[in-house]
């Protein structure tokens, strides 16, 4: 889609005053000498989530282990709860999305199903610009299986070291591939992959598909019923708002609701008999059944208060603004910035960029550096890539044109020559 723009500064104060999301930035905490472009990396705390995560803090000093039955949604039936709260924003099916655990043990659990070695369809397949969690972890899953990930990971190479060529993953999809797994935005160039593409080629192969979806739950709507995604886990921490370390979610399809969750445990038994106490495990017939331990209430009820915002707006139109605001950024980039050396990273058509602009540098890590001092919260990602994520829910267009004025600001008088090359423990 073409979009217009101006350049000036009453431009950006025009689109905010045409912005049907406007209001809803006084529900978060933003504070005045501060912009905050790293909500794909950990979202801000909403008013929302705040009263959620304190009535349940208080329900358990009035509750204590009643809270599990009594309390306002009880603790016990929370995780299917929330699930049914953010299956619209993932276009799944109630009982398809439980929230639990983190997203690399998500994964493991859900490799651990769905990745069945037989005969020669014994690899699996993956990108080389995933993030480095997940490698970690599918190179564990082989190994657990006997396989050597030098034989049986297939890694698809990136031409650009930016982006990925759906049609080159879809023709490495060969009948020696018994699953493949991707991330649906990469987390360093923002590209968005074309899960339904990719989900029909697969399983017009045979083969089972999951994606990682931390870089696009919240900020991109998602169909995964209708695309008929074998499954798909993400953090809630970053679009979702849900808090440092805030539990995570998975996707299961309903399709594979009979499989076996082998890294079973107690809470993905059948709600009502989990306290028979039986030695013989009995799979919940919902996603659920992918829970292993008791759920994290502390960490998921921010969830519940910032889910219950995402469906009072509706991601549609999140999404709607996330574009306009993102290609405004880029407008801006190209007009004031360029000169400077910048390049943008990510792709530039709609349907195949995430919620944030990758904006590329020689000298990234010191202009990171020097924005963080003038009151822009960016991160950095090796080796030049500064990202900056203006969400829709709490940044305006005016917030974005005072930060491409900072960045001018600093290259025209070379600020970030002031600062070290060396990036933070914590990028
Ligand atoms: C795409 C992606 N996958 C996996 C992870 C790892 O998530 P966690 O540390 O919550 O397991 C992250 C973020 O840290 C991520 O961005
Ligand atoms: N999970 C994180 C953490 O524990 C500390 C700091 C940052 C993170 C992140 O989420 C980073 C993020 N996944 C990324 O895309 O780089």
């Amino acid at each position: 889609m073409k979009r217009v723009f101006e350049l000036g500064e009453d431009f950006a104060k025009r689109l905010d005053l045409e912005d049907p999301l406007k209001e809803i930035k006084n529900r978060f905490y933003i504070k005045e000498d501060e912009i905050y472009m790293d909500g794909n990396s950990l979202g801000l705390m909403s008013k929302d989530a705040e009263k959620t995560l304190m009535r349940v803090v208080e329900e358990w000093k009035n509750l204590g282990i009643n809270g599990w039955m009594n309390a306002e949604m009880p603790w016990f039936y929370y995780p299917e709860e929330l699930g049914k709260l953010q299956a619209p924003l993932v276009g799944a099916e109630e009982d398809e999305v439980i929230i639990h655990s983190s997203t690399t043990v998500n994964l493991h659990s859900l490799v651990s199903t769905f990745f069945k070695p037989k005969g020669k369809r014994n690899k699996i397949l993956m990108d080389s610009l995933t993030f480095p969690s997940d490698r970690y972890a599918i190179e564990g899953q082989l190994k657990l299986k006997d396989l050597d990930p030098r034989e049986h990971l297939v890694v698809i190479e990136s031409k650009d070291g930016k982006t990925l060529d759906e049609r080159e993953i879809v023709g490495r999809m060969d009948d020696d591939i018994a699953l493949v797994l991707l991330p649906s935005v990469l987390y360093r160039s923002g590209q968005l992959l074309d899960i339904e593409y990719l989900t029909g080629q697969a399983h017009k192969r045979g083969i089972i598909i999951g994606f990682d979806c931390c870089h696009s739950v919240g900020a991109v709507p998602h169909y995964f019923s209708k695309w008929g995604v074998d499954f798909a886990f993400w953090c809630n921490y970053k679009y979702c708002n849900n808090g440092p370390g805030g539990t995570a979610s998975i996707y299961v399809n309903k399709k594979h609701f009979h499989k076996e969750p082998v890294l079973a445990g107690w809470y993905g038994y059948i709600k009502e008999k989990q306290f028979d106490m039986s030695y013989e495990f009995q799979s919940a017939e919902n996603a659920g059944a992918w829970q292993i331990g008791t759920s994290h209430m502390l960490s998921m009820a921010p969830l519940e208060g910032s889910l219950k915002m995402f469906n009072e707006i509706g991601i549609e139109k999140i999404r709607e603004k996330s574009l306009k605001i993102t290609d405004y950024l880029m407008y801006l980039i190209d007009n004031e910035l360029s000169q400077y050396g910048f390049i943008i990273g990510n792709p530039r058509e709609d349907h195949r960029r995430g919620g944030h602009v990758a904006l590329e540098h020689e000298e990234a890590v010191r202009i990171n550096e020097a924005m963080k001092d003038r009151g822009i919260v960016p991160d950095f990602r090796n080796p030049n890539v500064i990202r900056l994520a203006p969400v829709a829910l709490y940044i305006s267009y005016h917030d974005v044109w005072k930060v491409v004025s900072i960045i001018k600001d600093i290259m025209e008088n070379e600020v970030y020559k002031n600062y070290s090359k060396k990036r933070g423990v914590v990028a």
